[in-house]
């Protein structure tokens, strides 16, 4: 990896069959987070630790705390939380790598999806590590058939993601079923300053670790930016596609439907690619996973499901074709590429009127994000010939067209034509249905300058009020989404909710909090617009009906929806000395 650090992992005071799963699996120095968060786990600490994505914040975690659990009671003693599926499977996996000469450690995975008898078979035979999402904990909990009196290292990954609305209360109930006595840590590449706040009511006196970086995301991704109008994102994707080299690709959208209508659209322009989102079964969403680790599939259309934390070695290029809603997120997504201090290209697609969060993100990632221009269709063009002659040049070495002189030979025979003239039919013959040249005179520049309702719009009145009523409004992004103003875009369908300003509520958190209440994810959420008393809001079209219900229900009577956050109203601090 980059950065690292002038010390060996023996240097950290491992035991020898952690030592041991290291070498195996070909880790030659602890970077900057393991170097600095091993030692302080070890001696007992709590911790608190930040670093960019993809330097490996798993093994900072997972070595100290596997080397101090004891092998021989096999009761759990380790928890880890992950907010979600994929995550706490790629963490257990981790786990058992790492504690693969720990002959007596049991590591299980527990999440949702997945059938329960399996998991209570082997909660009862013993395991000394859970890792798992809170909702499944919770039902275990529940059940009775996970009991966590005897825990003693708890670990929130993606700590931040854990503490917002809606995971805080499920933390929190886990927490309370936990020994007062525990060490506790928490990781992650973001951070936001009030969740920070937060976290400490559950770390006992912490130390902080945070590896300074210039930027948050890595400095091994090339990052760019797109123009596009929004009628012209899958014609500049593909057209991308085309261009760019690339290995894995993950693209990120907005919603749940529409990672299906863009998997669909591309599977049927040849490419080998599937959807992945909430609603997909477990089943399906693990190998979905697998299949692109081992290149079955090239490219994954997601939502932010998998934002976090996935570590997929080939993923060389990141396309945000939906725009994320804060910077967080977009620091997440991009952290799929570019990992272990491989290289990766990201790629953000932005219409005019969201050039502000472009600023935005720059401004906190402290990191130019590079204009770059769709590729025309002369570029096409190019690109396809220089393909075509890099693949006939290098089929002149194989052994295989031994095999064709025959067939070659008949054909000069029969041709009565120049050499030239033949081959120029070969090649028109072996371009098959994809043309290999695109018709220039015809075709559209996506790089055009938008029509004028797509244009960016003013700063508008609440975003002034704001600033004078000192709301600030540090999640910035989200707020300023202030595309209410005008029609919902298209596909959306706007709601007017009776809720506004909550005293004390970072408007942020009152997005946060609707999705909650409607129990959607917040990033169905497109457009709002929040009033003294009431917001207006923008939310797909297609959502479901029990959604639709809740929505039309605070729209027609409107009942106030019930905010739930925490800055608002504290919850009870955890049992914690
Ligand atoms: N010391 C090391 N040397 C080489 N590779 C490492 C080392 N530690 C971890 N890795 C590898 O680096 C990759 C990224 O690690 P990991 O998934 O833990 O990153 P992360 O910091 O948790 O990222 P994210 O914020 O995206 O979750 C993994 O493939 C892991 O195997
Ligand atoms: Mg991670």
């Amino acid at each position: 990896m980059t950065d690292t650090v002038d010390i060996t992992f023996a240097d950290l005071d491992l035991p020898e069959p952690i030592l041991q799963a290291l070498e195996k699996v070909g880790y030659e120095k602890p970077s900057p987070i393991q170097a600095q968060s091993i030692p302080l786990l070890l001696e007992g600490h709590d911790l608190l630790g930040q670093a960019q994505t993809g330097t490996g914040k798993t093994a900072a975690f997972a070595l100290p705390m596997l080397s101090k659990v004891d092998p021989d009671a096999m009761y759990p003693q380790l928890l880890v939380l992950a907010p979600t599926r994929e995550l706490a499977i790629q963490v257990a996996e981790a786990f058992q790598v790492y504690a693969s000469f720990s002959k007596k450690i049991k590591v299980l995975p527990v999440y949702g999806g997945q059938s329960y008898d399996n998991q209570i078979r082997q909660l009862k035979r013993g395991v000394q590590v859970v890792v798992g999402t809170p909702g499944r904990i919770i039902d275990h909990i529940q059940r009775k058939t996970l009991k966590l009196d005897n825990l003693r290292f708890l670990v929130l990954d993606e700590a931040d993601e854990m503490l917002r609305m809606g995971f805080i209360d499920d933390v929190e109930l886990i927490l309370s079923h936990a020994p007062e006595q525990r060490q506790t840590a928490l990781f992650s590449a973001t951070m936001p300053e009030q969740i920070r706040k937060i976290s400490n009511r559950y770390l006992n006196n912490p130390e902080q670790v945070k590896i300074a970086a210039k930027a948050a995301t890595a400095s091994t991704v090339k990052q760019r930016y797109c123009q596009v109008a929004p009628h012209h994102k899958l014609e500049a994707l593909t057209r991308i596609m085309e261009v760019e080299e690339f290995d894995g690709m993950i693209i990120f959208v907005r919603t749940k439907t529409a990672t299906l209508e863009l998997a669909d659209k591309l599977s049927a322009r040849g490419y080998d690619v599937e959807p992945l989102n909430g609603d997909i079964p477990q089943n399906a969403r693990e190998r979905t996973v697998e299949r692109l680790k081992r290149g079955t599939i090239d490219i994954l259309v997601a939502t932010d499901v998998v934002a976090r934390g996935l570590d997929v070695e080939r993923v060389s290029h990141v396309i945000n074709y939906d725009i994320p809603y804060d910077t967080e997120s977009y620091v997440h997504r991009i952290g799929r590429t570019g990992r272990a201090g491989r290289s990766g290209d990201a790629i953000l697609f932005i219409s005019h009127r969201e050039k502000r969060l472009l600023f935005s993100i720059e401004k906190t990632t402290k990191q130019r994000i590079e204009k770059m221009n769709i590729p025309s269709v002369s570029e096409l063009n190019e690109t396809r010939v220089e393909k075509f002659t890099r693949n006939v040049l290098n089929a002149i070495d194989d052994d295989a067209l031994e095999s064709f002189m025959p067939l070659i030979d008949t054909i000069v025979r029969e041709a009565e034509a120049a050499p030239e003239r033949i081959m120029a039919a070969l090649a028109k013959v072996a371009q098959g249905d994809e043309p290999l040249f695109l018709d220039e005179s015809n075709s559209t520049d996506l790089n055009a300058r938008p029509p004028r309702d797509d244009r960016p719009l003013r700063d508008n009145r609440n975003s002034r009020r704001n600033d004078r009523n000192g709301r600030g409004n540090e999640r910035g992004d989200r707020k300023s989404n202030v595309r209410s103003r005008g029609k919902p875009e298209e596909g959306f369908q706007r709601y007017r909710l009776d809720v506004g300003y909550v005293h004390g509520v970072k408007p942020g958190n009152i997005v946060g909090a609707i999705a909650n209440e409607a129990g959607i994810d917040s990033q169905y959420i497109g457009a709002i617009d929040i009033h003294e008393s009431y917001s207006l809001v923008d939310l797909p079209d297609g959502m479901p009906k029990e959604t639709q219900d809740v929505l039309q229900k605070a729209r027609v009577s409107g009942q106030r929806l019930n905010i739930r956050a925490w800055s608002d109203k504290p919850p009870k601090r955890p049992r914690k000395s």
